[in-house]
């Protein structure tokens, strides 16, 4: 089978966003330097890092189909709260989220004929969370690669009290915002 476009990525959630929508592509992932700049507003922090990830698998793999990327950050008060660096880190970033309400920001690249981009951003409510959960959880392993360090789609789902936006973004890939970009450069899933 043919692939539709190249998935930037190497996340695997984002691979079973688009099996959802039964869209066909290939797995090239990229590496690029995420850190944030200084006083970078989340906005513009992820809609650059989506367009750098798209940019960086168009050099490197060429641009016979459209290249598709996304980048996710959670966001507290205006700050964006990347991926734990170790337990200690983790457990901060869950002690701040505990009991109140953030958002996730995925903002989404498409490279093709020419460039879509697009933004979900949705506001996630954490009930207040134990310290021997917060210690469990890290330990499960499921933390340590996820924005936030927590996964709504996994054991971390149980801390979700309210979620008001797009399940899909706070995965990795708005399937809604998603298949628009496709839809306008002609990769339709229906
Ligand atoms: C908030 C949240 C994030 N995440 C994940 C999605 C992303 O994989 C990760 C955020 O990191 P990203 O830098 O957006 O993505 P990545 O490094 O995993 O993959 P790539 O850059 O190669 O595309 O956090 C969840 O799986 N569930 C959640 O509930």
């Amino acid at each position: 089978m043919t692939a539709a476009l190249i998935l930037a990525s190497a996340s695997p959630r984002r691979r079973e966003l688009l099996d959802q929508i039964g869209i066909r592509y290939r797995v090239c992932p990229v590496d690029i330097d995420e850190t944030p700049r200084p006083d970078e507003a989340p906005l513009a922090y992820v809609q650059r890092v989506a367009a750098e990830k798209s940019a960086a698998a168009v050099l490197r793999f060429g641009t016979d189909i459209p290249v598709l990327a996304a980048d996710t950050s959670v966001v507290l008060d205006g700050e964006i709260m990347g991926k734990p660096q170790d337990q200690a880190h983790a457990l901060a970033m869950l002690r701040r989220l505990s009991g109140t309400t953030h958002q996730v920001y995925t903002a989404v690249s498409l490279r093709g004929l020419r460039h879509g981009e697009a933004v979900s951003i949705s506001a996630v409510t954490f009930r207040p969370l134990a310290e021997a959960e917060l210690l469990a959880y890290w330990a499960s392993g499921e933390p340590r690669d996820k924005a936030g360090a927590y996964a709504i789609q996994g054991q971390g789902g149980v801390f979700v009290a309210a979620l008001n936006g797009s399940f899909s973004g706070v995965v990795g890939l708005p399937i809604f915002e998603t298949a628009q970009l496709l839809a306008a450069q002609g990769i339709k899933v229906f």
